[in-house]
């Protein structure tokens, strides 16, 4: 099944080389102001076009094609969809049955005995994240007016030196390689009480929807993994006042699955891109050997670059679902 969620539910749909692509959700209340212009911001963030980034260039022009009239939604389910315009699908003829490693060729091959769709990896392209990102400005505007996102890149290919990021991305670019990075994601005003004790607490949910964004690895709240290495002095949060402000946020603003009015902190690792020019030596399935293999395509250099505001589509999503 293809689906997220309870009262924010969400399909994402399409192929990275198909017709189109987009995101249906239901759940979405009437009466919000919602245009095209309202989408430009965040998919500006997630567009191609910097250093490190693929040199496929898509419009990326949203259309919504259901649950609007007169600038506001309907209450029914509400569509996006996007074109794809520039595909090179001839680029993903060698690795149908000779798969990239790391990419998802092999397994979607298996899982759906060949009639999967490999151009440009089809579904499982981060072309869908474009899906993703629309949903979750549809996210923020079902969440409190005062909820505020502040998503950076904390780290490129091990370093942690914004200003060294292009230096790394170039080395990378010269090696025929990639890079993988860490997207931070702090949301202040989340009102304290989002979350269920145990299966859909925040955390869960949360994780839930950013292991579902394509090359995502990791995820940690405050402290995180550098926390099980602190002693419960060092970690704790002591309370400053009644309504639960802490002088610390090593919990990343969740207690027990459950928003504690904090700063919800969480960060995502990105794998470095598994598409890389480099030659590689892997199974070809066709040659039943182990041999060379050339990929082309037109590739990311960091995933994490263009990653970061999908993540913070991801958190938002989440947090949207929560809402009654
Ligand atoms: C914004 C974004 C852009 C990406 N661009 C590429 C790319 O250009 N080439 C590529 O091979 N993988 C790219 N990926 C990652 C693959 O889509 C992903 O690794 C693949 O679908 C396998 O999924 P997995 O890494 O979660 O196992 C990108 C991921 C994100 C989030
Ligand atoms: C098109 C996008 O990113 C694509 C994500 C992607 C992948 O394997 O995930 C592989 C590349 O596809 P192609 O070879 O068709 O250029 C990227 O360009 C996008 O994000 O809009």
């Amino acid at each position: 099944m293809n689906q997220f969620g309870q009262n924010f539910r969400l399909t994402v749909w399409g192929e990275s080389h198909g017709t189109q692509i987009g995101v249906s959700m239901d759940g979405v209340p009437a009466g919000i102001p919602l245009s095209e212009a309202d989408f430009a911001e965040d998919l500006a963030r997630r567009r191609s076009g910097a250093p490190g980034t693929t040199p496929r260039r898509e419009p990326d022009l949203p259309q919504i094609v259901s649950g609007i009239y007169n600038g506001h939604t309907t209450g029914a389910p509400l569509t996006v969809e996007f074109a794809n315009t520039n595909t090179r699908s001839q680029d993903y003829s060698n690795v149908v049955r000779h798969y990239r490693p790391s990419h998802a060729d092999l397994v979607a091959h298996h899982k759906f005995g060949g009639f999967n769709d490999p151009r440009g990896g089809g579904h499982f392209s981060a072309r869908l994240t474009l899906g993703l990102v629309a949903a979750g400005v549809v996210a923020k505007k079902l969440l409190p007016a005062d909820v505020r996102f502040a998503t950076r890149l904390t780290e490129i290919g091990g370093c942690t030196d914004p200003a060294r990021f292009d230096e790394v991305l170039r080395a990378a670019t010269a090696d025929r390689d990639s890079v993988g990075g860490i997207v931070e994601c702090r949301v202040q005003g989340v009102p304290l009480g989002l979350g269920e004790p145990f299966f859909d607490s925040a955390e869960s949910m949360i994780a839930h929807l950013l292991f579902a964004v394509p090359a995502v690895k990791g995820v940690e709240f405050g402290s995180g993994f550098a926390g099980a290495r602190l002693r419960g002095s060092e970690n704790n949060d002591c309370f400053t006042d009644a309504a639960g402000a802490t002088v610390t946020n090593h919990a990343g603003g969740i207690n027990g699955g459950i928003t504690n009015g904090n700063e919800i902190v969480v960060r995502a690792a990105l794998k470095p891109t598994p598409s890389i020019s480099r030659e590689q030596i892997t199974y070809n399935q066709d040659t039943d050997r182990v041999e060379p293999l050339e990929i082309r395509g037109r590739h990311d250099v960091c995933v994490a670059l263009r990653g970061a505001v999908v993540v913070e589509a991801a958190v938002a999503i989440a947090l949207a679902n929560f809402i009654r």
